[in-house]
């Protein structure tokens, strides 16, 4: 079995225990009460590189990374920094996050927010909504493609905005198939788990122009995003090296300032 069914299957199981106590149509009407999602679009569509900015505990391949006590500091702290969405992980088991995490961040900030988990079922969607996020992560390799596409469609009808994560050039067709606005490519391989940042320059330049590319993980700092810029990307969703830095805020601001060169204008 590969991380990535270990995680799925724990994810499952935390997920029936949810939705045995919170009926859908509770969870529904919670969504219905929440404030309208924000423009995540338009957000990534901006000027330059956008930098996304994750909250993140631990993770599978390297365990506990930061014990981030006040999530909402940590996003608050981001966002000052010119983060233009906070990804929030709320996968438990191997990510220590939680749906509470993303509320309390999108209590105490402006800017979009993110659901980082491993969705399988709509509806994770509704609790994604439900908590005030405004875009949540489907991924390609945890999906058949009938089930992709319409999480897509669900997902956009509940006014999230789906960024859909491929590994490979086929998933990355698939993610264009199921209609995706927003395709992120993750440089980690989530069933080894090992990092290729050349993944992201050999994938982007088969999605379609109008897509929004994303480059995900293995960020250290400026150098990198500059070099996801350079193949191609719109943004970059940075978590690791961020939880674990002295200053957040700042290691932020040093990617923003390197995403708005200039010289990347034309591009962005
Ligand atoms: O911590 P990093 O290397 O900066 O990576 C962030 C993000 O890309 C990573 O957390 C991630 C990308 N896709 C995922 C899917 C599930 C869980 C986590 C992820």
């Amino acid at each position: 079995m590969s991380v990535l069914d270990e995680i799925i299957e724990g994810v499952r199981a935390d997920l029936a225990d949810r939705q045995r106590e919170v009926p859908l149509d509770a969870l529904k009407e919670k969504a219905a009460a929440a404030p309208a999602a924000r423009d995540a679009l338009a957000a990534l569509r901006g000027p330059g590189v956008s930098v996304i900015a994750e909250v993140k505990r631990s993770s599978p391949s390297k365990g506990a990374l930061a014990a981030i006590a006040d999530p909402a500091a940590l996003a608050r702290d981001y966002e000052a920094g010119g983060a233009k969405v906070i990804s929030v992980l709320t996968e438990r088991r191997r990510f220590g996050g939680s749906l509470a995490d993303l509320a309390e961040v999108r209590a105490n900030v402006g800017v979009c927010v993110l659901r980082k988990d491993f969705v399988v079922t709509s509806y994770q969607l509704w609790e994604a909504r439900a908590a005030g996020a405004d875009m949540v992560l489907l991924i390609v390799a945890a999906l058949p493609q009938d089930a992709l596409v319409s999480l897509v469609e669900r997902a956009e009808s509940i006014g999230l905005v789906p960024l859909v994560e491929a590994h490979t050039e086929e998933e990355a067709a698939r993610a264009v198939e199921a209609g995706a606005k927003v395709v992120g490519v993750n440089a980690r391989d989530l069933r080894t788990l090992k990092v290729d940042r050349g993944v992201f320059a050999r994938v982007a330049p088969t999605i379609p122009k109008d897509v929004v590319k994303i480059a995900e993980s293995g960020v250290r700092g400026p150098h990198d995003l500059l070099a996801y810029a350079s193949s191609g990307a719109d943004a970059v969703l940075v978590g690791e090296s961020l939880v674990i830095g002295r200053d957040p805020r700042a290691a932020v601001a040093d990617l923003v300032a390197a995403g708005a060169h200039p010289a990347l204008r034309q591009s962005g």
